[in-house]
Order: structure tokens, then sequence, then C-alpha cells
């Protein structure tokens, strides 16, 4: 029976070797040399398979620059002439990109086939969108909307501490991308908190990446009903952007939009519909996030490029600090265009990373005539490919090809260059991550613009470093063929990134260096007229010696922003007139036997949180950026200080939050709008700009003493002052409620939790000089500006005096 059973098996076998060498192909007159390997059933797919890139350039040598090889069933015919790839991108006629490119979503993505002829004529005007809603003026609209969204990502992340966090750099580019590319196309849902779409888009991120990771194995032709996570990462994606729920986003970009009204007036399941939106989300990000993360990676490793970029970068930024009201960047098309630095270093991550193939399906016998002259017969059914990596690192072209310059699309102006030279002949096709022809991606320029976007904001809003500088990342070539390849990260070994909020930071050296001599000169008074001062009113007594010195504590009540205060309310307060006993400062009120606040003109929290009267000249100069680190905020015709950055000129030269600037070099500001007094900041000399200063008039100062218990007396939430304690010396001193803390000590912490507030007090000795705002003032003051803004940059140090 056995020996039976082998005689029949090895008859099977036989017929069957016998049946696939008769049918398998042969070559034929005018045809390309034919590879087909060892084993004629699959072809060369193995080798293929495991080094594309090695296997063309093999073949290459051996067949010439046109030869067809069997691969996974089909056979491709691959032109590796650079010179003839215009002769394949030109031929729409015999040559359709859509029936292969269509055929492969399906099968992936598993939406209708629109290669049907159900759907033939109706899928063409989804195609057409594409061109209308990624190019031309809706360009200009989603790239601007990326920008926000890019902002708004990042400055959640920015650190609240001054210290440097790590994270790996491929998770920080894929959070960010992703999340401010997904919002752009998809929009915010309107029902979701700002938490709930933060936790919906990690695990929107998480399936994303999961059924990307399969995607090798799904174009190589295995079901994805075999990869189930990969299924269950799909259908996750799908069911966040199911009809009904986009219904709920605002601000979906036109591309989705026209998206889904075509699939609805062409009756797809909601599924069917919901699926071709993942395909969408997957054509937007699976080549952009690795593209981006190649970008910083690239950057982060070489000295000069990130010089560069950097340099680039904050001349095209600086100025925006000062002369934007919200704080938001603004990149026009021009200043993207201009950025030629990081268009080089994007354009050289891609030359280096994308591994995409371009393939077109024959649609009829026809005859290809290269650009040698050489012919090509090619049959129906076969495909044509071009394999770009081919050109993009090839030592011909670019000398060095595995190497990364920053600088090698840059010509000797600091230009665009686009002049590739091989065999001394000019190339057309040099730089193909985005294919050619009719299939050319049409994302391509916004796609550039969103990572110009990225390394802009990253490289302006941190300072970065890789943890690991001599670690070497290398693609991951089980991708190639299909875009871009991501990192191969060898096991245990994480490649992360420092990230520092580098406004403040960097700026030290940088004006120090354009500080060598002082300019500034804080305390120089301008002969103003001081105000006529009321004996009566609750200041300490100018014939105190001590006291006179550090002028007077408290502003003059009836004038203090036009609080009304009862002649009842006067009387009393004006009879607690300081008592001066050995420099020592006590309250009385009567009914009440207490001391409060026994305070020292030589206390250090009192003279730092001094409010001066008096208008003071203040000098400053540009820092090597052009900035000063101030933004302004006009209230009542009035030009305040809204925001001083902690090491930028105006924080040196001692300007506060609340300082009234009522001259810029000699001109009035009165009646200003902050754009002018921005304007006027910006066009000034650098090395030279004089303001005139009052001393934070919309503020007061409350000295207080801590009792028994280390307690002042009041209760505040984010900063504000809800409950006087009874009785308390916040009570005695006059604090209210309804008003900011701006300052404890004369240190601004404006900004910061109320946990490190409570530090700072708790910290301070019995004495507490608390500086306060009345909240209506201060929200006005704090319009429009984001509070990570003000966390991450307000100058919270520790005044000098
Ligand atoms: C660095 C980022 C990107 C790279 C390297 C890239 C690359 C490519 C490549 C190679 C193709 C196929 C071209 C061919 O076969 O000839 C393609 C197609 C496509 N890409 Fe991109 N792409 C990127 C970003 C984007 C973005 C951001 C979008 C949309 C917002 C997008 C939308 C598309 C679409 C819709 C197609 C299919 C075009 C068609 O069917 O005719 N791509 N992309």
């Amino acid at each position: 029976m056995a020996t039976f059973l082998v005689i029949v098996t090895t008859i099977l076998l036989t017929i069957w070797i016998v049946w696939i060498c008769s049918h398998s192909r042969k070559r034929q007159t005018g045809e390309p040399p034919l590879v087909t390997g060892w084993l004629p059933f699959i072809g060369v797919t193995l080798d293929y398979a495991a080094n594309p890139l090695g296997f063309l350039r093999e073949t290459q040598k051996k067949y010439g620059h046109v030869f067809t090889c069997k691969i996974a069933r089909k056979y491709f015919t691959f032109v590796t002439d650079p010179f003839s790839f215009s002769a394949v991108v030109r031929q729409s006629k015999n040559l359709d990109f859509q029936k292969f490119a269509v055929g492969f979503s399906h099968r992936v993505f598993g939406h209708a086939d629109f290669s049907s002829l159900l759907f033939s004529e109706s899928y063409r005007e989804v195609h057409s969108i594409f061109r209308q809603t990624l190019q031309g003026p809706s360009l200009q609209q989603l790239t601007e909307t990326m920008l926000g969204n890019l902002q708004m990502v990042l400055e959640r992340g920015l650190p609240y501490e001054h210290n440097w966090l790590e994270e790996g750099l491929q998770s920080f580019t894929n959070r960010i991308m992703f999340e401010a590319g997904f919002l752009t196309l998809f929009g915010k849902d309107t029902r979701f908190l700002h938490a709930d779409e933060r936790i919906c888009m990690q695990k929107a991120v998480q399936d994303f990446l999961t059924f990307d990771r399969a995607f090798p194995i799904l174009a190589a032709g295995v079901p994805i009903g075999l990869c189930a996570q990969a299924w269950r990462a799909r259908e996750a994606l799908a069911e966040e952007l199911l009809h009904d729920k986009l219904h709920h986003r605002k601000c979906i970009s036109d591309l989705i939009q026209r998206r889904m009204d075509a699939f609805n007036r062409m009756h797809l399941d909601e599924i069917g519909k919901a699926r071709t939106h993942v395909c969408m989300l997957w054509a937007s990000q699976a080549n952009t996030l690795p593209a981006a993360f190649w970008s910083l990676y690239y950057t982060l490793r070489s000295v000069d490029a990130f010089t560069a970029a950097r340099t680039e970068v904050n001349k095209v930024l600086s100025g925006q600090l000062t002369s934007n009201q919200d704080q938001t960047i603004y990149l026009s098309r021009e200043q993207l265009d201009s950025m030629a630095v990081l268009e080089s270093i994007i354009q050289e991550a891609l030359r280096l990373s994308s591994a995409s193939i371009m393939i077109r399906v024959a649609s009829d016998d026809f005859t290809l005539t290269l650009d040698s002259g050489q012919t090509a017969a090619i049959r129906k059914g076969d495909y044509i490919a071009l394999y770009p990596q081919l050109i993009h690192l090839d030592p011909e072209i670019y000398p060095n090809p595995t190497e990364f310059k920053y600088d090698r699309f840059l010509d000797d102006n600091g230009q665009r260059k686009n002049n590739f030279f091989k065999n001394e002949r000019r190339l057309k096709h040099f730089l193909l991550p985005f294919g050619s022809g009719v299939s050319e991606c049409p994302g391509r320029f916004f796609a550039v613009h969103e990572i110009k976007q990225f390394l802009a904001l990253t490289l302006w809003h941190y300072d970065l470093q890789l943890s690991d500088p001599d670690a070497t990342l290398v693609p991951d070539s089980t991708r190639a063929g299909l875009g871009f390849c991501s990192v191969k990260c060898a096991p245990n070994r994480i490649t992360t990134m420092s990230l520092y909020p580098s406004l403040e930071d960097m700026k030290v050296d940088k004006f120090m260096q354009a500080h060598n001599t002082p300019t500034a000169s804080p305390l120089k008074a301008l002969p103003l007229p001081e105000p006529s001062r009321n004996q009566t009113e609750p200041y300490y007594d100018s014939k105190s010696e001590e006291i006179a010195t550090s002028s007077r504590l408290y502003p003059e009540l009836n004038e203090f922003m036009g609080l009304n205060l009862s002649a009842d309310a006067q009387q009393t307060l004006s009879s607690s007139v300081p008592d001066q006993t050995s420099g020592a400062v006590s309250v009385w009120t009567p009914g009440m036997s207490w001391v409060a606040a026994p305070i020292t003109g030589s206390d250090m929290g009192v003279k730092r949180a001094e409010i001066r009267q008096g208008v003071r000249e203040v000098v400053l100069c540009k820092d090597m950026d052009g900035k000063i680190g101030l933004r302004l905020k006009v209230i009542d015709n009035g030009v305040f200080v809204q925001l001083v950055q902690a090491n930028t000129p105006a924080a040196l030269a001692g300007l506060r939050f609340g300082d009234q600037i009522l001259q810029i070099n000699g001109k009035s500001c009165a009646g200003w709008s902050s754009d002018n007094a921005h304007k006027e900041l910006k066009n000034a000399n650098p090395e030279k700009i004089t303001l005139a200063v009052r001393d934070r008039p919309l503020e007061r100062t409350v000295t207080l003493h801590k009792d028994m218990n280390g307690q002042l007396g009041f209760l505040f939430k984010k900063g504000r002052i809800t409950s006087i304690v009874k009785d308390s010396s916040a009570a005695r001193n006059g604090l209210l409620t309804d008003h900011q803390i701006c300052e404890i000590n004369g240190q601004n912490i404006i900004g910061l939790k109320d946990s490190q507030i409570t530090d700072i007090l708790n910290s301070s000795g019995g004495v507490v000089t608390v500086t306060v705002m009345p909240v209506v003032i201060f929200e006005h003051m704090m319009k429009r500006m984001s509070s990570s803004i003000v966390k991450s940059l307000m100058d919270h140090s520790i005044p000098e005096v």
C-alpha cells in the first residue's frame, strides 16, 4: 500500500512539474530578458523580498536596464535606466495605474471594488477630488489648519517644569504628527472634551500603527482575515470614521467632506464608506510619519544640519513672538517656501529612506521604446515597475549616497538645487519619493508643508538632543517597495530625545554675547512730576529714614483703579496709620490689639515686591535673534507688559508683568494698539531701545505676617484669592477676594500651579508680601494668551534688588 502511495505521489508530482515547465513563460522575440529563478513556480519572489535593492542592482548588472521577473505569480518588467523613466511615466495609453492601485486597496482596506463596472464612472469623480482639494487654493487652507493643530498638540506637550524630558523620537513624531494630521483631515469631535479627544487619539494612533505594521504581509497577498490584530485595528479605525460619527466633527477638511458626499451618492454601505476613510487616513499618514521622523532624526544627528535649520527657523519666526497678540505662529506660503534648508533636509531624508515602487499594468500588448532607442515588447497584463531607490542611492548621481548631507539639495547660493547628472547628462527624474506622472502622490505639497511646519515648530519650541547620538538607526527594509521605510530598532535600545522649552534657555548665552556691556539702567528716574502725597493715606511715612528709601508700599486708595471707597471706609483705613518703632511698623485698629506684619524697610521680600513711584528709563538691546522677550497688551489706552520671557533682554532689564510702557524711543504710547507697540519694537534699532516705564500701576502690594500656625489668612484657587480668614493677617491688612496674586515677595507666580504657589508661600519667612491685581483686570490682561505659553515662558525668577 505504501509503495503504491509513493508511486502515485511521484507520478502526480512529475505531471505537475511537467505541466508547470510546459506552461511556464518563454521569452519571445523582442521581449526583455526573463529572470525566473530556480523554482519556476515562485520565480524570484524570495530573492526580491529579502533585499529588493540588492536584487535589482545585481540583475541590472547581469541583464541590462530592462528585464522581466516573476514575483508572487506576476510578471514584472523593471525599467532601471533613469533616463527611460519618462518613457514609462508618459505611457498612459497602454499602461494603467488605477487597475493595480484600486484592486490592491480593495483587498487591503476591504472597501468596495471600485474597478468594477458598477463604480468605475463614479470613482473617477472621487479620484478627481484629490487634485481639487490637495492642491491649489485648498492647499492653503489645509496647510493653515495643520499649523494650528500642530501648535495645539505641541503646546499641550510643552514641559511644565524646567527639566529635560525623555521620549522616544519615533513616539514623539508619531504622537504629534498623527494627531495634528488626523484633526486636520477629519476635524474635531464636538462632543469631546480635550481629555477625551486625547484618549481617543492615543487609541487611534495605536490602531493605526498596528495596522500599518502588518502592511508588508498584506501587500504580499496574505488575506487580512489571517492577521487578526491588523483586522481588529482596521475595523476599530473604521468604527471611528463612520459617517454617523463624522457628522459630530467640526472643521472637517474639504477633501473628506467631498469624499463623504460622493460615497453617499454611490450608495455604499456604512462600513464600506468608513473603510475608504481608513484608506485615506493611511495614505495621508503612513509615509508622512516616517518621513517626519527621519527628517528630524537626521537634523539632530548632524551639528551642521541642526545649526543651519535652527538659524533658518529663527530667522523666519523671529519677530512673531513680539508681534502676535495671541502667540500663534503664522507661516505664510511664502515663508514656508523660503525655508530652503528645511526643504533640503526633507528631500535628503526622503532620498535616503523612501523605497516606493511605481507599478503600471499593461492594458494591451505594446512596444516600449527606451531612452537609448532599445525597444521592449510588453505583454498585456504584465506589470511595468520603476524602482526609484535605484536612482536615489546611485553614487554617480549622489556621491557618497548613503551619507546624509543636509545641503545636498542646495546650490552654492543656498537656493534650491535641481540639476543632477548621470554620465554628464542632466536628469529629469532624480528624486521620486512621491512617484511620478498620472499617479504622482496628490498629497505631496501638503506632505512637505506639514513636515516643514513640524520641524520649524519643534526646533522653535524645544531644545533637543539625541540621548544616544552615536547609535545609528537604519531604515527597515521589510517595507521596501511600500513607500517610506520606518526605523528598524535594535531590541532594548530606544532612541530617545530630550525636550526642553527652548525660548528661555537658548536666549541666555546669545543675550549675554549681544550684551557685552550692560545697557539697561532700570532705576534711572525720568524727570516726571511725582504725584502729591496725602499724609492721611495708608502708606509708610516718608519721615522714617529707612522706609523713605524703600518708598511707599501702598498706592493711594482713592486713586486705585477707580475703587470707590466710602468715606467711612477711608476713615477706618486711614486710622491704620503706620507706627514706627525702631524701624518696625505696626498697624493699630480700634478694638483690636495686635501687631501686624512686623516688617522693616530692609526686608528682602518687601524690597523685591516694591512698586516704585515715578517713571524710570529702561534701555534694552535685542538678542542675537532680534528679540527682547516682551509681549504687550493695551488697557484703557495704555500699553502694559503682558509677558516677560525668562532670561531675555526684557527680563534682564527688570521689566515685569503689569509694567506700563509710556514711551518707546521717545514716542508716547498713549492710545496705541498693541500691534503698533509691537511693530515699534520690531522695527527699533537692535542696539538700543529706550523705554519709559511706570512700575506696575494696576497692582498693589500687601505685606502679611504668618500666625503661629504659619497661616497668612487667605484661600486661593488658580492664584485667585477666594476667601479671607476672619481676624487673620490677610483680613487685618486689607487683602481682598477676587484679586489675582501676581507676585510673592516680588517673584512672579502667574501661570504656576496652586501647589507651587503654596510651596513658595510655605518656604517664605514669617513676613510675606503679595502683589495683587483685581481679577477683572487680570483677565483682561491675559485675554487671548494661551495658558501653556504663560506656564512655560513667563519669567518666574526671583528679582534682584
Ligand atoms: C512624505 C509623505 C508622502 C509620501 C512619500 C507619499 C508617497 C506616495 C506615493 C509613492 C504614492 C503612489 C504614487 C505612484 O504609485 O505613482 C502616493 C499616492 C497617494 N498619496 Fe501620497 N505620499 C505622502 C503623503 C501623502 C499625504 C500627506 C497625502 C494626503 C493628505 C497623500 C495622499 C495620497 C493619495 C490619495 C495617493 C493615491 C493617488 C492615486 O490613487 O492616484 N500622500 N503617495
